[in-house]
């Protein structure tokens, strides 16, 4: 039997060093924030961008015209991950296989490729970094919203033994306290509604407690469930 363990370092403050220089930690905190602002100007594009191409616009999904300054409540995540050179990578996995729970992610993962996403009926399949783009993983709350038109993305990162590598996820997720559902244009009687509503919040406690079993707990039996049309 293979034995393998997660080999990853996982930060998500916005700066932590071994050794460190309060002038490095302050320039370190900026670029951080600086990332930020312009993941959170990203995300807003794409996701109206996403819900477009569903026929589908911000009266459809109101939480979005929330004012953003109310952070508290609706709190984005920058995580830093790190995967230090591995002597046998046979034995050990960077980030065990899972589905992301944001609606969507927006990772950079420099240049070492260590991404692998999950194909039906072909596997794992790498996905090399390309210089200056990034890659957006769809989540399980877009899985939802979306009333499963968009999948969410079983992926997993591999380490290596020549290279630490380093990656960026930028978690875009809905407001807290917003119960999540697809919108009536996306439910009629061919569609019903895959999963219950849910907010971020319980969400999380179910993906904490049940992991990968999440969205499956969550799934409306479609036989059963009440057809929800006007
Ligand atoms: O490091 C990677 O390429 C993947 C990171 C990831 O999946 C995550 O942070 O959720
Ligand atoms: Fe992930």
């Amino acid at each position: 039997m293979l034995l393998t363990i997660d080999y990853q370092i996982l930060v998500m403050l916005p700066c932590v060093y071994d050794h460190f220089d309060p002038e490095d930690a302050y320039s370190c905190s900026n670029v951080m924030e600086e990332y930020q602002k312009k993941m959170k100007g990203l995300c807003g594009k794409l996701i109206r961008l996403l819900l477009g191409s569903l026929g589908l616009d911000q009266e459809d999904v109101k939480w979005l015209n929330r004012p953003k300054k109310s952070g508290r409540n609706f709190p984005q995540v920058l995580q830093l991950n790190s995967y230090p050179v591995c002597p046998d990578p046979s034995r050990a996995m960077g980030l065990a296989p899972h589905t992301d729970s944001s609606i969507f992610t927006v990772l950079n993962q420099s240049n070492i490729s260590g991404l692998q996403v999950f194909k039906d009926g072909i596997g794992w399949v790498p996905v090399h970094p390309v210089p200056g783009a990034l890659v957006v993983n769809v989540g399980d709350l877009l899985h939802i919203l979306s009333n499963g038109r968009f999948k969410t993305a079983v992926h997993r990162a591999v380490v290596n033994e020549l290279y630490h590598r380093i990656s960026i996820a930028y978690f875009y997720s809905p407001p807290y306290d917003v119960k999540i559902s697809p919108p009536m244009k996306l439910i009629d009687q061919d569609h019903p509604p895959l999963y219950r509503p849910v907010t971020w919040k319980e969400y999380l406690g179910i993906k904490g407690t049940h992991f990968n079993r999440a969205l499956d707990l969550i799934r409306n039996d479609t036989d059963q469930a009440p057809y929800m049309h006007e």
